[in-house]
């Protein structure tokens, strides 16, 4: 295995732990047998880092991104992300994550196109992945994360956190790697897919793979993307991430603007979604967008644990569990299922309180900041004695 600084940064540092905040590294960890026994060769993985870690290396927390998210935790955009840090003011300097006392590390989701190994990377025969992409599971990734920090020598995280796609990888590193974990973030996820989950997921790819610009998943280099399906696919997301009151009270079924409806114009939300889709389209890959849904379709702690109760019951890191009240996509009664069977959840289940639907977990800064809090507080106090 190989770490390398990333050139395209500013790090000047070429040790990756004492570069500045915000750092990016990239780690070759070679070939992954995936969940699947298929093999991906030649993987890298990327990951920006907060903080110093100390000498022992125990001070070291994960923080994990949701679907479109990446590495960029904290700060505001740059030429890499768009859009500014997703849980920026949470994580820095005598913040929740307090990165004078913490070194928060954020690795890219391998599937992903944020430099980690994902469809549009370049296989080993020189031409991107595209259609040989494999599908991957959300074991598939931590597995990626574990084997980059191996190689680091991070052998244990003082805390591990994330919401939804973030949220469901804390999970499955808590019940992959219980020794490697000091606690736990899970928020804004459930314990496997539902069937709502999978057929909104499935729905979005179908619209992607409808697009005539999709040629096959081989669109990389052509000049051309399904850019058309991947906004179908967003809006249909988008809308699954907000309460249908909230939209209802933001939008109702007023026109945008003074466009006519019932001539040629668009309603107000319409014209909303329109704005969230071309956003993406500026900042993510359809391709990364397909293979990460279906991760997240795929999700299921119980996969040969013997069932998720079983698996649930099995893990001993001390665990924080948040649902949004007003989460249609992963509704509450999916948090409720972790917290009763986590085998160590700590303080039952913390419900927060918001009208934005899934997106609470990125919007709710005060109550996101408790929970965060809370799980620093448990990684303290399960710190191993030196
Ligand atoms: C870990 C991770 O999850 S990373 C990925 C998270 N980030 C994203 O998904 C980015 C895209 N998502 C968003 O922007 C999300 O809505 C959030 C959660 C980040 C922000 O939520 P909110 O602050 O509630 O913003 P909201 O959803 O209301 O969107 C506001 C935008 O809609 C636009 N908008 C509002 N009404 C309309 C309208 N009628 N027509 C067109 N655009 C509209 C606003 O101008 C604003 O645009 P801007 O974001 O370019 O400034
Ligand atoms: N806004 C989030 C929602 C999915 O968790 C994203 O795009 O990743």
């Amino acid at each position: 295995m190989s770490v390398n600084i990333d050139p395209a940064t500013t790090v000047s540092d070429p040790r990756w732990a004492t570069g500045p905040d915000g750092a990016q590294t990239a780690v070759s960890i070679g070939d992954l047998t995936l969940d699947s026994g298929v093999g991906l060769a030649d993987v890298t993985v990327t990951f920006q880092k907060w903080g110093t870690p100390n000498a022992a290396r125990d001070n070291v927390v994960l923080a994990l991104h949701a679907l479109t998210g990446n590495s960029h935790v904290t700060g505001p955009s740059d030429d890499r992300s768009p859009m500014a840090g997703w849980w920026d003011g949470l994580v820095g300097p005598g913040l929740a994550v307090d990165t004078d006392e913490w070194c928060v590390i954020a690795p890219n989701a391998i599937g992903s196109c944020f430099g980690s190994t994902g469809p549009g990377s370049i296989a080993p025969d020189g031409t991107p992945w595209g259609s040989r992409f494999p599908r991957l599971t959300v074991r598939d990734l931590v597995h990626a994360e574990a084997r980059a920090f191996d190689a680091l020598g991070i052998g244990r995280f003082a805390a591990v956190t994330g919401g939804s796609m973030g949220g469901a990888r804390a999970l499955e590193w808590a019940l992959t790697y219980p020794d490697r974990v000091g606690a736990a973030l899970v928020l804004a996820v459930g314990a496997r897919a539902s069937a709502d989950q999978i057929g909104t997921q499935t729905t979005q790819i179908e619209a992607i793979k409808a697009d005539r610009d999709w040629q096959g998943g081989d669109y990389y280099g052509t000049g051309r993307s399904p850019a058309t399906g991947m906004g179908i696919a967003r809006r249909i997301a988008h809308l699954s991430y907000r309460w249908d009151r909230e939209l209802d009270d933001r939008f109702g079924n007023r026109p945008q603007g003074d466009e006519e409806p019932l001539i040629d114009g668009r309603y107000a939300v319409a014209s909303y979604l329109e704005h969230q889709a071309d956003k993406l389209m500026r900042r993510f890959d359809p391709g990364s967008y397909v293979v990460l849904s279906d991760v997240l379709s795929n999700h299921d702690v119980g996969r040969g644990r013997g069932g998720v109760t079983a698996a649930l019951r099995a893990c001993p890191v001390p665990t924080v569990v948040g649902g949004i009240d007003s989460d249609r996509l992963y509704p509450l009664y999916q948090q409720e299922e972790l917290a009763r069977d986590l085998g160590n959840c700590v303080g039952g289940l913390h419900v927060v309180h918001s009208d934005s639907g899934h997106d609470g977990f990125l919007t709710e800064f005060e109550q996101v900041h408790d929970l965060l809090a809370e799980t620093m507080r448990l990684a303290r106090e399960h710190r191993p004695t030196r």
